[in-house]
């Protein structure tokens, strides 16, 4: 007998009755069922053995797969990779306006900060092991936007200011940039625009990479383009060795980076929604899981030092595709607005534990390959994991 058929015969019982109760999806297990399941188990191991084809000891004893999980220790033995603190980025939305501590109601307990607020904020993280963050810049004062989005490098905008600040403050804070033009754009787009609203890919990359400079001049330790433009990653590498600091600046792609409808609680903290269109001709389409692997092929060909997978949870098969493709390289996915507001919102009626939920998706983040994570949830995950 096949064990195909033989879970199909052990499923048959249990609609006849001769098994366990159908559980409820979800609801705890009780401990009768774990004496079903032991009686299961001899009946497979009695039809096992009258079966002509698999007849072996270790067949039986390769069933035995409970005494690899049954304790709380050996259970975490089973993931290849588990949460550590030094994963974890933390996305920061400093906004110029000095004072400013300003919740965003989609993104529940994230702030908009202003630059007096983002060290006391920051300290007690800190303390507790926060090891980096992702800054993205929020100009709130009119006509602080415009076509070229100039305020995304000014040197007295929110995030050179911010860059310089952390610096400082936190010697220890790994500083990664979010390098990107649609929070400084007047047009809300991710690059430069043609006359016809169409993106201006050579006009683009010189200008993202121009960002990109002047963020790792200012100090920060990583620069993480966002935009999508083709040839970015070449175009700023190039321009890191030209200024002779390409050995110290990492720089993460945001490789495959899709366009859903995920990204609508960000778009808030950023004020960055475009005025008009979407973002279609530069984001990845859900379904192409292909062209994903061609874009992360081409920027770790670039000099991509980490390339990233955006958003996470519904992407994990091309987080592990990124992995493969990657193998040497590490692997950064980006558990996104839409992502961090849905567990919020789940947890909030009632479907599932909060904590329960943000481990189980950084579980799922994790196995499928990714060995570093821009979550929300840094905060949370901090007191978590000293537990
Ligand atoms: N290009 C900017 C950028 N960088 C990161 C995010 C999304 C992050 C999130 O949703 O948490 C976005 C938004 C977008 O592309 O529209
Ligand atoms: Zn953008
Ligand atoms: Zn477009």
């Amino acid at each position: 007998m096949s064990f195909s058929s033989l879970v199909q015969d052990l499923s048959l019982r249990d609609r006849d009755g001769n098994g366990p109760a159908p559980r409820r999806p979800g609801a705890p297990s009780v401990s009768s069922t774990v004496d079903d399941r032991a009686s299961h188990i001899s009946r497979a191991m009695s039809y096992a053995s009258t079966s002509a084809t698999s007849v072996s000891i270790s067949g039986e004893v390769s069933s035995q797969l409970h005494g690899g999980y049954f304790h709380p220790l050996a259970r975490s033995w089973q993931a290849e990779r588990q949460l550590t603190k030094s994963m974890l980025i933390y996305p920061l939305f400093i906004t110029d306006g000095p004072d400013d501590m300003i919740l965003v109601p989609s993104l529940p307990g994230q702030h908009q900060l202003g630059l007096n607020k983002l060290v006391p904020f920051l300290e007690p993280l800190v303390r507790k092991g926060l090891r980096s963050v992702i800054l993205f810049g929020v100009p709130m004062k009119p006509g602080s936007k415009d076509a070229l989005g100039s305020a995304a490098d000014d040197p007295e905008g929110p995030v050179i200011q911010a860059i310089r600040l952390l610096r400082r403050r936190f010697p220890q804070l790994f500083i990664c940039t979010d390098v990107c033009l649609c929070e400084y754009t007047s047009h809300g787009h991710c690059g430069i625009l043609r006359d016809d609203g169409s993106l201006n890919n050579q006009l683009s990359v010189d200008r993202i990479s121009d960002v990109a400079i002047a963020y790792a001049k200012a100090g920060a330790q990583c620069v993480a383009p966002s935009d999508m433009n083709d040839g970015r990653i070449r175009a700023i590498k190039l321009k890191l060795i030209e200024e002779g600091i390409a050995h110290k600046t990492v720089l993460m792609s945001y490789s495959a980076k899709f366009s859903g409808c995920l990204y609508g609680p960000f778009r808030d903290a950023a004020g960055s929604a475009p005025s008009f269109g979407d973002r279609k001709c530069y984001q990845l389409p859900p379904g192409g899981r292909g062209l994903a692997r061609r874009a992360i092929t081409r920027d770790i060909g670039e000099g991509a030092d980490i390339i990233m997978v955006k958003p996470a949870s519904q992407y994990l098969d091309i987080i592990s595709d990124a992995k493969e493709l990657g193998r040497d390289m590490p692997v950064a996915a980006y558990q996104v607005s839409g992502e961090y507001a849905m567990i919020h919102a789940g947890a909030k009626a009632g479907v599932f534990d909060l904590k329960a939920m943000a481990f189980e998706s950084m579980e799922g983040i994790l196995r499928a390959g990714a060995t570093i994570v821009v979550s929300y949830f840094t905060p949370e995950f901090l007191d978590w994991l000293e537990h």
